[in-house]
């Protein structure tokens, strides 16, 4: 039996939904992470900071007696978001970050931001404040290739963006390509990158040789196997521009399993799992935690959590369940299609 002990996780990109998902799906994420950036694309989205501070009590309230989690609440940016707001959001401590989502990009994305200069004072007010941006970074331009939308965001809207506004903190998060793996290390300070548990697993095979897999269907789509392997790299390679966040994003299976299905893999449950399969096969077990658990409390200007967690090599098979029954309906869980012997302890 091998072990490894690191500094208790945190999850920089999670969903978790509201009412009987939320429920559903927060023990998972709170039996192995001590934080996670929550998304605001609830429908309606959390654009207010009196929205996230209600959101906020709702997750609390939803953990189970005896867990301990601390939910760090994002704004999702419209055309109509007040700075003022945003400001008074961050000085209070409320929020730790604000969202961007293109208009259409992904999942509750309509309310998103269609032109970006009429963004620009909410940005110009972050950038003032040392507030950081999280962004989903890719195109909805009907002509752009959906494979190709990531590359073309950065070259058309998020260099520009960091050009125009060099001061502001900037996440793109669950990267996907090479080119954003690439960006992300030859920019400066003030750019940094979540990757995923399941970009490091699967490729656009996964999701269409052999039939369609839905619960392998998430946005950013994945890739060719060159991204992957470039995303590999990245993540284990210890740098601190890279760090966890899974993206783990539940939606019930009757959503996933039909003619327009949903995108979102449901991860949190097998996350650190998986990770431990993934750095020993890439021979960085060593470099699991600055992933897991120091370079996002870094980025963020957090302290990373004091507590540890073992993880645990088994000499059989670990196994998980294929889906969980939430109150919401039944949710599948990422399948790695590997057989995995790390689980925590
Ligand atoms: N990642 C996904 O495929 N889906 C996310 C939205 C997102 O993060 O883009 C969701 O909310 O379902
Ligand atoms: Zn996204
Ligand atoms: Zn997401």
């Amino acid at each position: 039996m091998t072990s490894i002990t690191i500094r208790r996780p945190d999850d920089w990109h999670l969903h978790l939904r509201d009412g009987d998902m939320l429920k559903g799906v927060l023990p998972y994420t709170a039996a192995h992470f001590a934080r996670a950036i929550i998304m605001p694309n609830l429908v309606p989205p959390v654009v207010t900071a009196a929205d996230a501070s209600a959101y906020r009590d709702r997750i609390v309230a939803a953990l189970p007696d005896g867990m301990r989690f601390q939910p760090l609440m994002t704004l999702y940016l419209t055309e109509g978001t007040d700075p003022d707001d945003v400001e008074q959001a961050h000085r209070s401590g409320l929020i730790t970050a604000v969202k961007l989502y293109p208009a259409g990009a992904t999942t509750n994305s309509h309310s998103g931001v269609r032109d970006m200069t009429k963004a620009m004072p909410v940005l110009e007010r972050m950038a003032k404040i040392g507030l950081p941006l999280c962004v989903h970074g890719e195109v909805t331009t009907p002509d752009v290739d959906i494979f190709d939308r990531e590359a073309v965001f950065i070259e058309t809207v998020l260099d520009p963006l960091r050009k125009q506004l060099p001061e502001l903190k900037v996440t793109m998060e669950h990267v996907t390509t090479r080119e954003g793996v690439d960006y992300i290390m030859g920019s400066s300070a003030n750019l940094a990158g979540s990757i995923t548990t399941h970009h490091l697993i699967i490729n656009r095979n996964d999701i269409l040789v052999g039939g369609i897999r839905p619960h392998y269907y998430c946005l950013p789509v994945a890739k060719r196997e060159h991204h992957r392997q470039a995303l590999r790299k990245a993540a284990t390679s210890g740098n601190a521009k890279f760090f966890l966040g899974t993206d783990s994003a539940p939606h019930v299976d009757p959503l996933k399993e039909c003619a327009c299905g949903c995108a979102g893999c449901f991860t949190s449950i097998n996350t650190m799992s998986c990770l431990a399969h993934v750095f020993e096969e890439e021979g960085a077990l060593d470099r699991l935690e600055a992933f897991a658990s120091l370079n996002g409390p870094a980025w963020y200007g957090l302290p990373a959590n004091e507590e540890r967690i073992t993880l645990v090599k088994h000499e059989s098979a670990v196994s998980y369940p294929a889906r969980i029954e939430t109150g919401a309906g039944p949710v599948t869980v990422f399948d790695p299609k590997f057989t995995c012997y790390w689980d925590v302890a």
